[in-house]
């Protein structure tokens, strides 16, 4: 009680002191108390306001914002008692982040530092003031302190570019893209492949996600063409799906058969970053408009490769080419594995149907994933039905009946480099046949690009 009544005296002092000195020497001794506390703490702080002084947005608070999100997210037993929750525009999961005037720690190459969300109400107004300010220790080499502001960005980047709720794009009006959230299913582990070419597929996103110096090093735009070919329902959809949700990018779906001509085409494509002409075509893959835009995965898909003219086929364009047809061994144990269950299949009069199946697709059975999709979902409910069912479908294909259109490949093969030229002769006869589908995997990417409003 007496601490209580001496708080109460001082602060009633203060109040009294703070009506009769003068306002500039109640500054100067606010000053000098805080040079006095400034000179004896063991700390640093530095602010991070959400506007510059010439009110233009800071991307860095921004930054900070993201990273202590990602760190809210990733480190749930750090949990805070006072955490924001809400439910952003473009996702569909909640969002954490810290309450206005509380604090959370961070950590980096060994040294503690403590992030703090300052939010001030101006006077005589509504708005608010929001800042970070960052608490380092004073023993903390200075040049560390850039590298710690690089890595909070990378972090944001990571974070935002991995939560955020993808978008397929597709141009349904005449030179603009349309938009709604990108939710297919399909992925890697989904996907029905043969292993050695799901490897490869992987290896090379990697190495070209990876390779962001390489490409700047050698002076080639950061781009790279997919043609992925094969009979319909052999997964060209799917696998566009499965590396855009592997690689976490956007899809700009061009129907080509919607654009009215070259400019307009370009128009299109500059928004990402047939009287089409070809000539369009082959200028945006490999000339000077490919360079527009970063990071970027151009998938062309046909049921027929041999329409297609040789100049898109070649290196630069069509980098690597994707053969999908019927279902092999290891992609038909994968899908009555997906469709009916791992325990389904693991019963003894299933495991032995499906050896069965097998067969059949050794000798010669071909049935696309989509067709074998459907007779397993047909029977779905009983997994001993559905494996006889799609022994009858392999053995009708056998004798001619409901097979693919690619018997030759009964899995998938990747052409690798250098290219097939095979094509090359009939490729110009054709030049108009060759399918009107484009499709385009586009990162959205820097935290920059969003903040300057590309
Ligand atoms: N490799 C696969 N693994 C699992 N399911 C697949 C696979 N390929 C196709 N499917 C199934 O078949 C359906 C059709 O496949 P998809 O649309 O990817 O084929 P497509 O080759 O793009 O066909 P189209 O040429 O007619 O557009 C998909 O919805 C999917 O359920």
């Amino acid at each position: 009680m007496e601490i209580l009544s001496q708080v109460w005296s001082f602060l009633g002092l203060l109040t009294v002191l703070q009506n009769i000195l003068p306002t500039q020497l109640l500054s100067l001794l606010h000053s000098l108390w805080q040079s006095l506390h400034d000179s004896l703490t063991p700390y640093s702080h530095f602010d991070v306001p959400e506007f510059t002084s010439s009110l233009l947005s800071n991307p860095l608070y921004r930054h900070v914002s993201i990273h202590l999100t990602s760190l809210l997210h990733h480190h749930p037993h750090h949990l805070h008692p006072h955490l924001s929750l809400s439910l952003p525009p473009n996702s569909s999961s909640l969002s954490l982040s810290l309450s206005p005037n509380h604090s959370f720690p961070d950590l980096f190459l060994g040294h503690s530092l403590l992030w703090t969300h300052h939010v001030d109400t101006l006077p005589d107004s509504l708005e608010e003031r929001r800042s970070f300010s960052l608490r380092l220790p004073k023993r903390l080499p200075l040049p560390l302190l850039p590298a710690y502001l690089s890595h909070v960005s990378a972090s944001a980047a990571h974070f935002e570019r991995n939560s955020r709720d993808r978008l397929l794009f597709t141009n349904n009006t005449a030179s603009a893209w349309a938009s709604v959230p990108f939710r297919h299913p399909s992925t890697f582990d989904t996907l029905a492949l043969e292993p050695s070419l799901k490897g490869e597929i992987l290896s090379d996103l990697a190495r070209f996600v990876e390779g962001s110096e390489m490409y700047r090093r050698i002076g080639r735009p950061w781009k790279r063409g997919y043609l992925l070919y094969g009979p319909p329902g052999s997964g060209k959809s799917s696998l566009i799906a499965a590396i855009a949700n592997h690689l976490k990018y956007d899809v700009y779906d061009l129907e080509l058969t919607k654009v009215l001509d070259n400019s307009e085409l370009r128009s299109l494509l500059l928004q990402t970053t047939n009287r089409v002409t070809l000539s369009g075509l082959l200028n945006f893959t490999d000339g000077l408009w490919s360079c527009c835009g970063e990071e970027r995965i151009v998938v062309f898909t046909t049921n027929y490769k041999d329409g297609i003219d040789p100049a898109l086929l070649r290196p630069g364009r069509m980098d690597v080419h994707v053969r999908l047809g019927t279902c092999g061994t290891h992609a038909l144990r994968v899908m009555a594995r997906n469709y009916l269950g791992e325990e389904a299949i693991e019963a003894e009069h299933v495991r032995r149907a499906l050896e069965v199946a097998e067969g059949c697709v050794s000798a010669g059975g071909a049935l696309t994933p989509a067709e074998v999709g459907e007779v397993l979902m047909r029977n779905g409910g009983d997994a001993g039905e559905a494996m006889k069912a799609l022994i009858k479908a392999l053995q009708a294909s056998i004798l001619g009946g409901e097979g693919g259109s690619l018997s030759s490949s009964s899995d998938g093969s990747w052409d690798g480099l250098p290219r097939e030229r095979e094509g090359e002769g009939k490729g110009r006869e054709k030049r108009r046949s060759w399918e009107r589908r484009v499709k385009f995997l586009v990162r959205l990417r820097s935290l920059a690009k969003c903040d300057s409003g590309r």
